[in-house]
């Protein structure tokens, strides 16, 4: 059966869910978190003081704890509870194969420490780019609310951007996506500004083995609701002024 009542489930190791036609490494958990801390973490992004919103263009986004000034966290304070609970511990608690504990296991702060939140109404989406060197290279990304194909790119000989996606990522409602190495630095990622992915398939999507409910794409077709993503990484440069700075200069 492809689907099923919402309940967690996470691989012993997490090499089980690699993501196989990618170069190394992501990894894909259809099932990461369940429909109850769905709605929770929902209601939590829509409620947030108004003043912790950014609006682009496009697309609005939040920054937790804070936003990123020439590329260091200068807010020091731990993630809220809703943020943190339950999906930090359950990052940490999945080994990443015999002699690595976790994802965390080598970066600067052992953890996540910063959490962007996008939310994509249908037609928005995000230019190609790539993430830089303001994070340790491991992005663990929580999609909430509706699917949609996330495109890897690569850089041509002469550096121009390749338009033609190399790979295509399905990334469900409470799935989580984990982007690492050679993935992290030498692809680009992006996300089209289209109502609907279309030729979805076998053929045509990288994680297709491990996706939850492959049977609703039979057409093809995901027809895109609003999605809210939670990407989680650690900030390898955190301002010890941060967590002295005084209430004036802090967001809610
Ligand atoms: O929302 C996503 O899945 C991607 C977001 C992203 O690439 C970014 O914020 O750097
Ligand atoms: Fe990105």
């Amino acid at each position: 059966m492809d689907s099923y009542p919402s309940q967690v489930n996470l691989p012993a190791k997490l090499e089980a869910s690699r993501i196989n036609a990618l170069p190394p490494a992501a990894y894909y958990i259809a099932d990461f978190i369940s429909e109850d801390e769905e709605q929770a973490i929902l209601h939590k992004v829509e409620t947030a003081p108004k003043a912790r919103w950014r609006q682009l263009t496009h697309r609005r986004l939040q920054t937790w704890p804070s936003d990123l000034v020439k590329d260091t966290l200068l807010d020091a304070r731990p993630l809220p509870d809703w943020l943190e609970q339950p999906v930090v511990p359950r990052l940490l608690s999945i080994p990443l194969s015999d002699n690595e504990p976790n994802l965390f296991a080598t970066s600067p702060h052992g953890r996540p420490n910063h959490v962007l939140i996008n939310e994509y109404p249908p037609s928005t989406g995000i230019m190609p780019h790539k993430d830089g060197g303001a994070y340790h290279p491991v992005v663990c990304t929580v999609s909430l609310g509706s699917s949609l194909c996330l495109n890897l790119y690569k850089s041509k000989e002469d550096g121009a951007l390749d338009p033609e996606p190399v790979w295509r990522i399905l990334q469900e409602p409470r799935s989580l996506l984990v982007t690492t190495a050679e993935l992290y630095s030498e692809y680009l990622h992006g996300i089209e500004p289209i109502s609907a992915d279309v030729n979805i398939s076998e053929q045509t999507i990288a994680n297709w083995s491990l996706l939850r409910s492959p049977s609703l794409y039979r057409d093809g077709l995901n027809q895109r609701k609003t999605r809210i993503s939670l990407t989680y990484r650690d900030v390898l440069k955190v301002s010890k002024l941060g967590s002295k700075l005084g209430p004036m200069f802090k967001l809610p």
